[in-house]
């Protein structure tokens, strides 16, 4: 065990990296200085813990998954970030407090009400260049593209969305978790505002940051509602706020702060585990049962070429999780998958399908899935998961198939949500006070963009995630189908372009950006 000398000498180490993708993020600098506050550190074999009984926190810089080269480094500085303000039961909340009025921003995806909104819906979601990245040459072509692709998915999305009762549920959820998180603040002693700001669909983030102005916040935390951070999701909205902020005095000094990823924490480990202690209990036999993570999946070149920390920060998430579970004695065997790919490029694996499959040939008899990228039931759960992958493992040999629910409004989840609010408050403009850069470059504190720095800086091109069609029955057809269709669409959208002439036309699509 070594004191927070040693710490500091880790940090100072990460820092004199000099490649500027890894730099250390403002949240890690303030960090550095909120470790000499710890009463002991504890660094072992690359990983930073803080042993103090106040703080349970095991830090993610293990040499197994994050060790300090290449872009690792940056996931371990960010990570470091939101870990080391884990100092809110060391401060009296109301010291934390202070002066000011304080506001908390939960960043979700949002999803279809109706089945009208799919379309629109889905034109927003491809609409963004974190989900579908151009080459620059082509990046007026982005809405265009956007419109068709969504026209061409709605009917099958529409179908899903029928099938779980005709619009997504995330919107009445995350209301649902925004006013339970308030509730939770005000009885912590923290009293705030909590807004909700959709990436794709009502309300919208922008419809949030007018409320806030309309409120007088002057303290803001931003929380992804994603306990994973990828570029396609917290990523994405992060971005989207910069440039909200970038363009609005009032925002501009508003102090803020972000969250960026929390899965680490004890809080989130613990409900995960009792959600999957009680399903389990719902087997025959519970120690045989396969606990079967299933993901969100992204295109593998975010991970391998935009050095998206998602699968990373999966990774360890499951180990958490499992790790908890163990000293609760429960030994099953686990796996992690990836499920709903979209499109003919290759995405993160081993695919959900795939994988059932092959437990179903390997004589695996019961599974439960745990949907590990999302905290509310949407889609994706009530629909993949419970209908489709359901009827795949029966038809591939498993007889028994649970599913933990999303943590949803779950107590200990919230309580946890809340204790990372409370704790991010003493960084709260930190930044915005003592970097005078930073305060003139973007946003007051800087953290919007200098967690967007630390990933996917050069914002590299992507090959696009999505299909407009789908024909062909071998993997290899299909994706040379998807190639095949953008290929087509592209040549569809020069001949427009440059002849005045087309079905956008018609559809009045191409106006939108003449
Ligand atoms: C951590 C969660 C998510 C990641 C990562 C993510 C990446 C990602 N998604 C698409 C394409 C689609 N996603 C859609 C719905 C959807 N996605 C998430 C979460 C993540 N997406 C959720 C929670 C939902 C459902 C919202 C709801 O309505 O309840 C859809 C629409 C549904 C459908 O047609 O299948 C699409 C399309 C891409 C391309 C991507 C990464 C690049
Ligand atoms: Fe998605």
């Amino acid at each position: 065990m070594q004191n927070s000398t040693a710490a500091l000498a880790l940090l100072d180490q990460i820092n004199a990296q000099p490649d500027p993708q890894t730099k250390l993020l403002p949240t890690s600098l303030s960090a550095t200085s909120k470790v000499h506050h710890c009463s002991r550190v504890q660094i072992e074999a690359g990983s930073l813990s803080r042993s103090s009984p106040a703080t349970k926190y095991t830090l993610a810089c293990s040499e197994k998954q994050f060790g300090l080269q290449g872009r690792s480094k940056s996931k371990c500085a960010l990570t470091m970030g939101a870990v080391l303000t884990s100092n809110a039961n060391e401060v009296a909340p109301n010291s934390l407090v202070g002066e000011g009025k304080i506001g908390v921003l939960l960043l979700n995806l949002g999803g279809p009400e109706t089945l009208d909104d799919v379309q629109p819906f889905l034109f927003n979601l491809f609409a963004d260049p974190d989900i579908i990245r151009l080459p620059r040459l082509f990046r007026f072509l982005q809405k265009p593209l956007a419109q068709f692709i969504s026209i061409a998915r709605a009917p099958k999305s529409k179908e899903g969305y029928a099938s779980i009762g005709g619009g997504s549920p995330l919107r009445q959820i995350t209301d649902a978790q925004a006013e339970e998180l308030r509730k939770a603040l005000c009885s912590k002693n923290v009293p705030a505002n909590v807004y909700v700001g959709m990436r794709y669909w009502h309300p919208f983030t922008e419809e949030a940051i007018a409320q806030i102005k309309i409120d007088g916040i002057t303290k803001l935390v931003v929380l992804p509602l994603y306990p994973q951070f990828s570029i396609s999701t917290s990523g994405s909205s992060l971005r989207l706020l910069e440039s909200i902020f970038r363009d609005d005095e009032y925002l501009v000094n508003m102090q803020h702060t972000v969250i960026p990823s929390w899965y680490q924490r004890e809080g989130y480990v613990t409900a995960m585990a009792n959600l999957i202690e009680k399903e389990l209990l719902k087997f025959g036999r519970s120690e045989e049962v396969m606990i079967f993570f299933s993901a969100h999946g992204v295109p593998l070149a975010y991970v391998e070429e935009a050095g998206d920390p998602y699968k990373a920060e999966m990774e360890e998430c499951v180990d958490l999780i499992m790790e908890e579970l163990e000293k609760r004695n429960i030994k099953n065997p686990y796996t992690l998958a990836y499920q709903s790919r979209v499109g003919p490029v290759e995405w993160l694996k081993p695919y959900t399908d795939d994988t059932i499959i092959e437990l179903g040939q390997k004589g695996v008899k019961s599974i439960l899935a745990v949907p590990i990228s999302f905290v509310s039931e949407h889609i994706e759960t009530l629909e993949e998961i419970d209908v489709e992958y359901k009827e795949l493992a029966l038809k591939s040999g498993i007889q028994e198939w649970g599913r933990v629910p999303a943590l949803g409004c779950e107590p200990t989840f919230i309580s946890d949500l809340a204790d990372a609010v409370i704790e991010s408050l003493p960084y709260v403009g930190a930044m915005a006070v003592s970097n005078l850069e930073a305060r003139q470059s973007l946003v007051p504190l800087g953290s919007v963009e200098e967690l967007l720095a630390a990933y996917d800086s050069q914002r590299m091109e992507l090959p696009p995630p999505v299909t407009v069609w789908e024909w062909g029955w071998t993997k290899s057809a299909e994706t040379w189908n998807g190639r095949a269709a953008m290929l087509a669409v592209f040549v569809l959208l020069v001949l427009e372009v440059t002849t005045g002439e087309g079905f956008l036309h018609q559809w009045g699509v191409l106006p939108l950006f003449r």
